[in-house]
């Protein structure tokens, strides 16, 4: 029992029953269980939104489901999912509440922190970010001598780059396609560089996006970037036309000597992961335009609804964050790939990874005890047919189980050429024959029926059993993105709830911040650092060697 009153997790009946099962099931094959049900191809499904999700190729039964569900209850998965809801502070070390979902909610919506709307807020600022979004777009916002505003570039880092650097992918074919939008977050001065070496800075705004706006990535790349406008333009006042923030900290702004009248403003109950669909895609709404934007929210949303609404049985979040609990937990799967079958999506894995691994990467509970069973996966993959002859083979015959999401569309996107649109057909028959390949393998009867010289059959024999959930909708639009990102948004609460860790804080990036910051003065002058161990003392004398300094 812990300080909640709360069983640990992996003392109660519903886990124990759960470890059974999996015991049960050990030879089970899904060929056995297609074999067994001929509904399952269809009856294994769920739909959410324009999103058609299909778990048949799961090593579950009825029986997994119902278990799996029954350790949601026990851990309140729902009640979490309420307070969530409602504005309470489940971010229980920072005491904030969690309301990204208030981001997208309509605007006679009430949803209360502290006892105050927040959604007459959150609509002003998206009625501003509009303004703002439609005056650059038309060319009514210009810089400082008077030229129109033809590239953008976002500087920000994590969540505050990620999620509007993914969907300003996605959305190309929506994008406004004279305006060059560019995403700076390394601090590896070489990013910046490569945004800007080939831009007039007349021509660029910079929409700095920080939350915290101490980031001393993005805080660098910023006063860099100002030099590199001042260097052209001479006069200070060109700053108030070339930059914007987006930020919770007003005061470090107007610091930084950015307007805050320039200032789109989000709320520190927005986590940094959560935070593209809130004044951090000012670049992205800059991009596709405000409607756009506004039909992205209201994918999100139909999500939103589909989570808080739909009874277990048919909630797709829930379901797919117990599958990856029952693979994570139950058969000691260390990874989980996504893999899109679509060339616009080639960022959505790693906008994922911040979202799922800087949420549920932590070995202490929300009690403070560290946990005894294991969290967050390792999230990874790219898009589809380029990791089909990439890392593949380790998906297909590799000693790791990899539970995978592919994800493809029906049809492809309207701007391409008829001859490059008949391409899709292939790249949606290699998305289905992978899910097929992986599910049901190839046994050695079978390779021998091809004649395969007999050393050769177990090299060609496929064990299939691996695990795989198909998404699939009639094509990319804005609120299919929308729809998609908080769908995993809530898949990652599911099971941040389940793991009773608190999926909203990431203590574990600060350590290595305030280490960079104490390091930084042994390369620059040679200072003796104190408490540097002998293996970093050694590293940073070779590093001021090689660079030229004694
Ligand atoms: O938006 P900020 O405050 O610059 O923070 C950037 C990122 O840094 C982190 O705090 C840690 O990586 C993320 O959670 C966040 O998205």
């Amino acid at each position: 029992m812990n300080a909640d009153g709360r069983t640990r997790l992996n003392q109660t009946p519903e886990w124990t029953a759960l470890a059974k099962h999996r015991e049960e099931l050990a030879d089970t094959r899904l060929r056995d269980l297609f074999a067994a049900d001929p509904a399952r191809g269809t009856g294994y499904t769920l739909q959410v939104g324009d999103l058609y999700i299909d778990y048949s190729k799961h090593l579950v039964t009825d029986e997994t489901l119902r278990l799996l569900r029954e350790l949601a209850a026990a851990t309140d998965v729902f009640g979490l999912r309420d307070a969530m809801f409602r504005g309470e502070k489940i971010n229980v070390t920072e005491n904030r509440a969690v309301l990204h979902t208030a981001l997208r909610a309509p605007r006679d919506a009430v949803v209360e922190v502290d006892g105050e709307n927040v959604v007459p807020d959150v609509h002003a600022v998206l009625d501003k970010m509009a303004g703002f979004a439609d005056r650059v777009r038309s060319g009514e916002w210009t810089g400082h001598t008077g030229k129109r505003i033809k590239n953008v570039i976002n500087v920000g880092i994590g969540g505050s780059d990620l999620g509007p650097a993914m969907a300003y992918e996605v959305l190309r074919c929506f994008t406004d396609r004279d305006l060059t939008v560019r995403f700076v977050s390394n601090v590896d001065g070489a990013d910046l560089h490569e945004a800007t070496r080939d831009l007039d800075p007349a021509e660029t705004l910079f929409v700095i996006a920080s939350k915290t706006f101490t980031t001393i990535e993005t805080i660098t790349n910023a006063t860099s970037a100002r030099k590199w406008l001042l260097a052209a333009l001479g006069d200070q006042a060109a700053v108030a036309k070339h930059f914007v923030a987006l930020s919770t900290n007003a005061e470090k702004v107007a610091e930084f000597g950015i307007d805050t009248a320039n200032m789109f403003e989000f709320w520190d109950w927005v986590g940094g992961r959560y935070s593209y669909d809130s004044a951090i895609g000012l670049s992205l709404m800059i991009a596709i335009g405000p409607d756009r934007f506004r039909e992205m929210l209201d994918g999100f949303r139909i999500v939103d609804d589909h989570f808080r609404t739909a009874p277990a049985e048919a909630n797709v979040p829930l379901l797919l964050g117990l599958l990856g609990i029952w693979y994570d937990n139950f058969h000691d799967a260390q990874s989980h790939a996504v893999l899109p079958y679509s060339h616009y999506l080639s960022k959505f894995t790693a906008y994922l990874q911040q979202l799922d691994m800087e949420s549920n990467g932590k070995y202490v509970a929300r009690d403070g005890k560290q946990v005894d069973w294991q969290t967050g996966p390792i999230v990874w993959g790219t898009p589809g047919t380029n990791g089909q002859h990439a890392y593949y083979q380790l998906i297909h015959q590799g000693t790791k189980l990899i539970p995978a999401d592919f994800i493809g569309f029906a049809r492809p996107v309207a701007e391409l050429s008829e001859e490059l649109k008949a391409q899709h057909d292939l790249l949606m028959a290699n998305f289905f024959a992978q899910t097929q390949a992986l599910a049901f393998g190839k046994t050695a009867e079978e390779v021998r029926a091809e004649g395969v010289p007999e050393e050769l059959v177990p090299h060609k024999t496929f064990q299939g059993n691996r695990p795989t959930t198909t998404i699939l909708a009639r094509e990319l639009t804005p609120s299919v993105l929308g729809q998609l990102v908080a769908l995993y948004e809530h898949k990652v609460f599911v099971q941040g709830a389940v793991w009773n860790i608190d999926s909203f804080d990431q203590w574990g990036v600060e350590l290595g911040k305030v280490l960079a910051k104490r390091v930084e003065p042994a390369l620059t002058e040679g200072a003796d650092v104190p408490g540097l161990d002998a293996s970093t003392k050694a590293l940073v004398a070779k590093y001021r060697e090689l660079r030229g300094r004694s």
